[in-house]
């Protein structure tokens, strides 16, 4: 009677021009209640066909059978329940302590609480593991693997695969690990693959596969293979059997003893049949088992409690960001520089005198006489806004400039006062000499900008000043357009321009970096393997992921919300209801998203690359710091598709213009969202599926 069968199987590694073949036509059978050792030469190919006996690798050809079922890889096991494995990599989650660990495994393969303690109290005894509340991340190498083997052997299994459970372990508990091996199988009906580096140890197993080049050299009893092979102990062995085949290497493949690989078809025995029917068979295992969300969720609680920087990066960082909008991003610039050269007066402090200028310049005749109109003029700049600095020649201001002392250089005319009363007298409006000179430095566009606007209302004011001090119409020498604002006011700051698609980012990126960062992690560290192995659905994981990050993001909605309302200076006009649904989608999309690219590969380094490239391509499109229309058509049209950039529009529509949901732009912002959380849904799903098992 076999537990496992595997039937010429081939496996290779590598794309169709650089093919290695790992697995060469592998034939190997595992007798019920019995220890099947597999040894061989480091990278012959012993952990690749554990992983294809799992289920965790796909073959090129060839059948496997475990517990008379095939192995499939692309669908969840139904007797994954029944295994226990202990990869070569301890695949523990190093922020678990030891009982943390063993209730996790005990969990996710349903074991009952009372069952869980029993055999947690046994298997610690056996293995001696350390005190119960030791971290994982704090264990040695030996010890690490002693609880690894603890949990694969914790729900009882009926068959355990262990690649190398041994290294690291010193020699008494070494013993005392066969003896509780051998004792398993004798006395229930566990089956054992075990993969060794000490050929020595393989002499207690019931059977011995000796791997090369990806076939069995032998496989057989030890004792029978020291007959055969005339030597002493199972090294001597080994190196026999692979100077035999290096004589006669055309003939060797036919050592292996066939007669003893033929599949055993007899039905099960009573015992074992009933045994093997009473464990729950996959099928019946729920899709969402309660017990399996719970075990899962509280190892990510426990997992993150005791991750500082994840908790930094979670609760503290949305804070730090808003912060950082409130006072460096969007807001108005001060201490810009300009240069003056004030050609009319000279010495700067006689404009003191008008500071607070409001007498007439009308004389008796009722003539408009000005006098130091330039002084007005430089008055009215405002020192909050824009210092001057003062400077006698152009050269020397210009030269100032291009160093970047200074943004600009303003020249006012020698003769302004004089040509405007002359102006004004004579009813001639034809200026022929330029008043004011503003040159800009344009290398600054942002900057530039905001100064000509500071000078462009330092004009407008001083023109009033000056025309009603001649009583003239303010109209006379103003543009002859009158600005008006709704929803901000004319000194309002590009915060209500860019709050909302920053807010809407920094939830659905931290979303997207939480949940991919964990998942990328539990699957280069083994653990999503395990967890898998046990028969936890992708999609419990899934959901328990978007489950965790969504309580976890609520939490950074209030302190989003809260530090907003306290340093944001921005009017929040419309519904606050709808404001938080677009945060939670914003989650939503970002979290689903996350565990679709923490999928696509199994290294961090590519992982982070891909998100950076995201984050960075999404904001710099998603129409929150320059405007959509300033983008090429098509551009334009992948900006709007975007996960952020609609939704953007629809929340500074609520927020600032206090519109709900009659708005079309908030309507298309739900259905964004709608859409991207469908599409990556789908995605993420697919993903999983195409790829369950990490490759590390
Ligand atoms: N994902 C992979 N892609 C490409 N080659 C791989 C991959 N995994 C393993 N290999 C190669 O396949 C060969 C067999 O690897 P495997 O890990 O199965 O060896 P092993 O017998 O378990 O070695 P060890 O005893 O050192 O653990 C090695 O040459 C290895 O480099």
């Amino acid at each position: 009677m076999n537990s496992v069968e595997v039937r010429n199987v081939h496996k290779s590694y590598g794309n169709k021009k650089d093919k290695r073949a790992v697995l060469n036509g592998l034939n190997l059978s595992v007798a019920h209640s019995s220890i099947y050792a597999l040894i061989g030469a480091s990278g012959c190919g012993k952990t690749t066909l554990l992983s294809c006996i799992l289920g965790m690798k796909e073959l090129d050809s060839g059948t496997i059978k475990v517990l008379r079922h095939k192995v499939n890889h692309d669908k969840t096991s139904k007797v994954g329940h029944l295994i226990g494995f202990m990869p070569q990599n301890s695949a523990l989650i190093g922020e678990l302590t030891i009982r943390e660990t063993l209730n996790y495994f005990g969990s996710i393969f349903l074991m009952s609480k009372k069952n869980l303690e029993e055999r947690s109290q046994m298997i610690k005894e056996l293995l001696e593991l350390p005190p119960d509340d030791r971290l994982i991340e704090n264990l040695s190498g030996g010890q690490r693997r002693r609880v690894s083997l603890a949990a694969a052997i914790i729900h009882n299994p009926q068959i355990l695969i262990l690649d190398e459970p041994t290294v690291g372990v010193d020699s008494i508990l070494r013993d005392k690990i066969w003896k509780f091996l051998i004792k398993s199988t004798r006395k229930s009906n566990l089956s054992i693959i075990i993969t060794t580096h000490y050929i020595s140890e393989a002499q207690q197993s019931d059977r011995c596969g000796m791997m090369r080049d990806g076939i069995l050299l032998a496989e057989d009893a030890p004792k029978n293979i020291l007959t055969k092979y005339n030597a002493k102990d199972l090294d001597e062995a080994f190196l026999n059997l692979c100077l035999l085949k290096q004589k006669v290497p055309d003939e060797f493949e036919c050592i292996t003893d066939t007669a003893e690989l033929i599949i055993d078809e007899k039905p099960l025995d009573n015992e074992i049949e009933s045994k093997c029917d009473s464990l729950l068979p996959f099928e019946k295992r729920k899709k969402f088992n309660l017990q399996t969300i719970d075990a899962l969720s509280k190892k990510e609680y426990i997992r993150m409690k005791r991750q500082y920087a994840e908790v930094f990066f979670i609760l503290i960082l949305p804070i730090l960001q808003i912060l950082g909008l409130a006072y460096a991003i969007g807001g108005l610039p001060k201490g810009l520089k300009i240069g003056i050269i004030n050609n009319e007066v000279l010495n700067s402090s006689i404009c003191n005198q008008y500071l607070n200028f409001n007498d007439s310049y009308l004389n008796e005749n009722y003539e408009c006489i000005f006098n130091h109109v330039s002084c007005h003029l430089l008055n009215e700049i405002n020192d909050k806004d824009i210092t001057k600095v003062y400077y006698d020649d152009f050269e020397k201001a210009f030269l100032d400039a291009k160093k970047g002392n200074i943004i600009g250089v303003l020249t006012i005319n020698q003769n302004i006062s004089n040509i405007l009363t002359k102006m004004f007298k004579d009813g001639n409006l034809k200026i022929t000499e330029s008043l004011i000179g503003i040159s800009l430095d344009q290398s600054d566009l942002q900057l530039t900008t905001f100064m000509q606007s500071k000078l462009y209302q330092a004009y407008e004011r001083f023109n009033k000043k000056l025309m009603k001090s001649c009583e003239f119409s303010e109209k006379l020498l103003s543009i002859p357009m009158n600005f008006e604002t709704f929803y901000a006011s004319i000194d309002s700051d590009f915060k209500t321009t860019i709050f909302p698609a920053v807010i809407l980012q920094i939830i659905m990126f931290s979303s997207m970096g939480y949940t991919c960062f964990a998942i990328a992690q539990s699957r280069i560290d083994g653990v999503w393997n395990r967890t898998l192995l046990a028969g936890v659905r992708p999609i419990e994981i899934l959901f328990t992921q978007i489950f965790v990050c969504f309580f976890v993001i609520i939490i950074s909605l209030v302190e989003i919300g809260i530090t907003s309302y306290f340093t944001l200076d921005v009017p929040i006009r419309g519904s606050l209801i709808l404001l938080t649904i677009f945060g939670i989608l914003a989650c939503f999309t970002g979290s689903i998203t996350g565990i679709a690219m923490s999928v696509l590969t199994d290294n961090l380094h590519a992982i982070s690359i891909i998100s950076l490239a995201i984050v960075q391509g999404t904001s710099t499109l998603s129409g929150g710091y320059w405007p959509l229309e300033a983008q090429p058509t098509l551009l334009k049209y992948i900006s709007l598709a975007l996960p952020v950039t609609i939704p953007s529009f629809s929340v500074r529509n609520i927020a600032v213009r206090g519109l709900g949901l009659e708005d079309p732009i908030v309507q298309y912002g739900f259905v964004v969202c709608i859409i991207w959380i469908a599409f990556s849904l789908i995605f993420a799903y697919y993903a999983i599926n195409k790829r369950r098992f990490s490759s590390k």
